[in-house]
């Protein structure tokens, strides 16, 4: 990867930008490789949900997350909001290998691509979105590969400091071959700059409320749930395993297509705290996920986890939700079902080389559920790549069981629908190996007129049927609640 850090301003005409890229095509026709140069440019605040809802296609690979610390009105304090649409470069890839094979495909795209521009600054550069199934394979028909790993065309993206000052970024990655017509290149390139620069800062809402209109139906009987927490439970007291993750999920039908973007405008406004994360496929079906749930982030070396298990809801009353707290804090079940999840990650890191620090344990409060959150960090030495990390996490007890493989297995047998990108890893890493993945929980699959959410609950020694029931139903309704 080389560096350019002069000219910051590329898209000032349309001339010298046709003269910065003439060189690389150049490079591209004497070496005989693609060049691709990446171009970050400061700007106005645009919001990256308007900018996805501008331009993304349903033809093209596109991504969205957010996630702000407090409620505010439109950009995260000590937070980022990022959109990414259309791909220059993708990988796509399934088995055992995958997260390796990932890597390899960042690492090997950066060794042909040139950062210019304003590269110094937090957002700027060239960055890979990637999301994850649950489980290594994926089926040939099913809707997402098992990996997907992409350089996006373009990215908007804004981050806020905790002392108010915000700061937008757009990054143009652009693809030069030995035969690329660099007049035309430059022409769409120009064209798409200035589009963006007009976009208007207010997100378009359906005009009509269809969530009255909704039919919802169980995908497999709520009978058959507490049926498999039940023989799970079997399992537990002979001690096949110790814990499992078991999932529900539901269809939602409406009489219209859903409102990828209205949809994650309303879950950034329901969960704050939440990564709001989305993906589409380029073949019409998209994820989206409000996730409280953080696999790992990783920046200039610090990197931090947590461990997310044990659940109850929220109350209706201050008295009621402290009462519901306090029982959460103090259940020896709850607690043991989030100290298995602590102690994978310790060792999972330890086996890494890596030397955890736990923060004491607290709640995690959304506005209806709180869970046990116990945040970790560590240092991490250059040799250890983001995706090596989420290699060794992926998947934690907290959505998959202990042991992992028995649990892994267990969970194809009881569960009859398709996890799919369900509780899995997604989010992104940049060309300094700075990053973050969310774990895919209280998500959803959308394609067309259809959507199908899915929630699980950790099932220990002590865990009853109907309370588990009631603590997915509870965890389904994120979901239900923000579609539109
Ligand atoms: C599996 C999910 O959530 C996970 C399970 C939890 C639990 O069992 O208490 C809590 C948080 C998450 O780690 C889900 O929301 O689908």
């Amino acid at each position: 990867m080389t560096v350019t850090p002069r000219r910051t301003h590329l898209f000032q005409n349309r001339r010298e930008l046709h003269q910065f890229l003439r060189p690389y095509k150049q490079v591209a026709q004497e070496k005989k490789q693609s060049q691709i140069v990446s171009i970050s440019v400061e700007v106005n605040a645009i919001d990256p949900l308007v900018f996805l809802q501008a331009f993304a296609k349903a033809n093209q690979l596109s991504f969205y997350i957010e996630k702000r610390e407090f409620g505010q009105e439109i950009y995260p304090e000590n937070g980022i909001a990022i959109a990414a649409i259309g791909a220059v470069s993708q990988l796509t890839v399934s088995g055992e290998t995958r997260f390796a094979a990932a890597k390899q495909f960042v690492q090997s795209t950066l060794a042909k691509t040139t950062v210019c521009g304003n590269a110094h600054l937090p957002l700027a550069g060239p960055h890979f979105f990637c999301s994850f199934t649950f489980f290594e394979h994926s089926e040939p028909q099913s809707s997402f590969p098992a990996a997907t790993v992409f350089l996006p065309q373009w990215q908007v993206a804004c981050d806020q400091q905790s002392h108010g000052e915000q700061r937008c970024l757009v990054v143009a990655n652009v693809m030069l071959h030995a035969t690329t017509k660099l007049e035309t290149t430059v022409d769409e390139l120009y064209q798409t700059w200035e589009k963006i620069q007009s976009i208007h800062h207010t997100l378009l809402m359906p005009a009509i409320d269809q969530r009255e209109l909704l039919k919802v139906c169980d995908v497999v009987a709520t009978q058959h749930f507490k049926q498999s927490v039940r023989s799970a439970l079997a399992s537990i007291q002979q001690e096949t395993f110790n814990k499992i993750v078991l999932a529900h999920a539901v269809d939602v039908v409406s009489p219209l297509p859903f409102d990828r973007v209205a949809s994650l405008h309303k879950l950034r406004q329901l969960y704050p705290g939440c990564y709001v994360v989305s993906t589409s496929n380029g073949r019409g079906q998209q994820f989206i996920s409000a996730s409280p749930e953080r696999l790992v982030s990783l920046r200039n070396g610090h990197l931090e986890t947590d461990a997310l298990a044990g659940s109850a809801p929220r109350g209706q009353t201050t008295c009621d939700d402290a009462r519901l707290a306090n029982r959460l804090l103090t259940s020896a079940k709850e607690l043991h079902e989030h100290r298995v999840v602590s102690q994978f990650i310790h060792q999972q890191l330890a086996q890494l080389g890596l030397k955890p620090q736990y923060s004491p344990l607290r709640l995690l409060q959304l506005s209806n559920i709180q869970h046990l959150q116990t945040p970790i960090c560590a240092a991490v030495t250059p040799g250890i790549h983001l995706l090596d990390v989420v290699a060794a996490l992926h998947p934690t007890p907290a959505v998959a069981g202990m042991p992992r493989e028995i649990a892994c297995h267990q969970i194809r047998h009881y569960e009859t629908f398709e996890r799919l990108l369900y509780a899995a890893p997604i989010g992104w890493v940049d060309h300094n190996g700075n990053g973050e993945f969310a774990v895919g929980i209280r998500s959803a699959l959308i394609d067309g007129r259809r959507a199908r959410l899915y929630a699980g609950a950790g099932i220990v020694a002590g865990s009853d049927p109907d309370r588990e029931l009631a603590e997915v139903q509870l965890k389904l309704q994120a979901l239900l609640q923000a579609l539109v």
